[in-house]
């Protein structure tokens, strides 16, 4: 078993692209039931992280709908989120609704392995962010884990690109981008609505055995061009996975690739 707790390496990330976001979508559901099986047939609580957006909406959906979901323990499964839109609970904008709109209402989930970041109850942002990072440190295991670093070894963690370079809700030019003392951050002006948001850090995006980049569309090509070059400073760059890294693309998205 590969221990997501062992030191860094640099891992080359590779890209995978696919015909249109439909294919995307379905390719991509088939990778994250294959790796939920296999996290599990390692003896492990599936540890995964998820995103929002289009594309996500449509992979889970393709999840919930496809036979082979059936193979997986879901009681079994640890949800986690990158990011939230910091907006009341059951916002229909908020990742955490979209998830378990097109998922989670339809899988024999475990609610206490269900760890949405908090919704807008009058809280602070920031009193938000530390509550989830307090989540993720109380559900470090005892046994395998790294305690320095406070937050679980993922299995699979899903992000989406925007245009401009953003992953997570970690934004070109923000200050969060470069924050490495804690797992989660708040978000204030956000360029893209809504405007606060909670996010995890680089350093806890980053104790991921895989991460995965899912991105489709001609919008998001230069981004995604940019973040795979060696110089790239975009957020987008900085996400990397323990064991792999992978780039899930549209040939839309794949366009402007050199
Ligand atoms: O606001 C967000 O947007 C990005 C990308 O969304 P998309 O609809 O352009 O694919 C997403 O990754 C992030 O989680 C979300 O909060």
């Amino acid at each position: 078993m590969t221990d997501a707790s062992a030191p860094s390496r640099v891992v080359d990330p590779e890209l995978l692209i696919h015909r249109d976001a439909t294919a995307l979508a379905h390719a991509v559901a088939a990778r994250f039931i294959t790796a939920l099986v296999d996290a599990q047939s390692n003896g492990r609580v599936a540890q995964v992280v998820l995103t929002g957006g289009r594309v996500a909406a449509a992979v889970y959906r393709s999840v919930a709908e496809s036979p082979a979901g059936a193979s997986i323990d879901w009681q079994r499964v640890e949800f986690w989120w990158g990011d939230e839109r910091f907006l009341p609970p059951g916002d229909p904008e908020r990742n955490e609704t979209q998830a378990r709109d097109a998922l989670l209402a339809h899988m024999d989930v475990d609610p206490a392995r269900v760890h949405p970041m908090p919704a807008d109850t009058g809280q602070s942002p920031e009193a938000a962010a530390e509550a989830y990072a307090s989540e993720l440190a109380a559900a470090i295991s005892a046994l395998s884990d790294d305690k320095r670093r406070a937050v679980p070894a993922f299995d699979v963690l899903m992000l989406g690109v925007g245009p401009d370079g953003h992953v997570a809700s970690l934004f070109p030019g923000y200050p969060q981008v470069a924050v490495t003392d804690v797992a989660a951050v708040a978000v204030h002006d956000s360029p893209k609505p809504p405007p606060t948001r909670i996010s995890l850090t680089v350093p806890a995006l980053n104790r991921s055995r895989e991460v995965w980049f899912v991105v489709s569309g001609e919008d998001k090509a230069a981004a995604v061009a940019g973040a795979l070059k060696e110089t790239s400073t975009l957020p987008a760059s900085a996400p990397k996975g323990r064991n792999r890294t992978l780039w899930l693309l549209d040939e839309a998205a794949a366009s402007q690739i050199e």
